[in-house]
């Protein structure tokens, strides 16, 4: 559906390099910290920045040789773009309307209601929580294929973000769809994706079915004397801790079988993330 292959993107502090897939029927998760190039990696799928090389496939096709038609299969939110702010959600839907052939006016209305969107308030009256899920809405509004979400669930409080969640399983319910969110929420990642890419400083460091990663990967929290004697065979990155070190494996079970004097931990999203970016820091090392 999505196919990102070595693109390649420089700013003057900042290098992207990234391959990435998105397949029909599966919810893909890109998790990075501030800056690791998520937005990028969105902008450039959609053909909003100039690339300097690689390849960029949306539906089979470059961003530039999509047709109005195609663009409709597309539902996008994005941090720094959305309507002026003086319009109302009645406003954003009848606009919405006149764009999409595909625009499903009582379903936005009703979704509006079930999330509490007023659709008489001005977007500027709106809270912060409120513009958000308008945002999502306007996205899945009119039955696009694929849903391009950077950062949807941004300033949601827990109640809202659990119903836009399932509000996203809803919509993967009609086969052949396709949805790439990024969130700094590991846990809305965790719940809700098929697989998952870890992003930092412009590159992937990390590619896993999220099953795989939270059934197979762990952290073996291990004493210098253990960490010195330990089989490293499957240990992908480790760091430096006060106690020792922490190690990440995608082979948790061999550990447990060969060395059950260790100490494993489950690897949540948030303990892989952070051993595999502490591991390159200057604090431990990358193996
Ligand atoms: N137009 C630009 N000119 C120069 N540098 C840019 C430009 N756009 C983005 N960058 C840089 O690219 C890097 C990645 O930014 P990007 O917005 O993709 O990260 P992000 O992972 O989405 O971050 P956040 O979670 O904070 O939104 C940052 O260092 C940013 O300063």
């Amino acid at each position: 559906m999505l196919d990102l292959k070595n693109v390649r993107k420089q700013y003057a502090n900042f290098s992207l390099e990234c391959s990435m897939q998105v397949k029909r029927g599966s919810i893909t998760g890109l998790i990075g910290a501030n800056g690791a190039g998520k937005t990028s990696i969105f902008k450039a799928s959609l053909g909003l920045i100039h690339t300097d090389s690689g390849e960029i496939r949306m539906m089979g096709k470059t961003p530039q040789q999509l047709t109005n038609e195609e663009w409709e299969k597309i539902g996008v939110v994005l941090s720094d773009a959305t309507f002026p702010n003086i319009l109302t959600a009645e406003d954003v839907g009848a606009i919405l309307k006149k764009m999409y052939h595909r625009f499903d006016k009582a379903d936005f209305e009703e979704k509006c209601r079930t999330f509490a969107i007023p659709m008489n308030k001005k977007m500027k009256e709106m809270s912060t929580g409120m513009k958000a899920k308008l945002k999502i809405l306007m996205a899945m509004s009119h039955q696009a294929e694929i849903l391009i979400l950077d950062e949807p669930t941004s300033g949601l409080d827990v109640m809202a973000r659990e119903g836009i969640l399932d509000a996203l399983r809803a919509y993967m319910e009609q086969e052949e769809r396709a949805i790439l969110i990024s969130s700094h929420i590991s846990g809305d990642l965790e719940n809700l994706c098929d697989d998952l890419y870890l992003i930092d400083q412009g590159k992937i460091r990390l590619h896993e079915d999220t099953d795989v990663l939270l059934d197979q990967y762990g952290i073996l929290k291990v004493t210098e004397s253990e960490f010195a004697a330990l089989d490293k065979q499957y240990i992908l990155a480790y760091c430096k801790e006060d106690f020792g070190y922490r190690c990440l494996t995608d082979q948790k079970q061999y550990y447990m079988e060969n060395m059950p004097q260790i100490v494993i931990e489950k690897g949540t999203i948030d303990e892989v993330m952070k051993t595999m970016l502490k591991g390159s820091s200057r604090k431990g090392v990358s193996l």
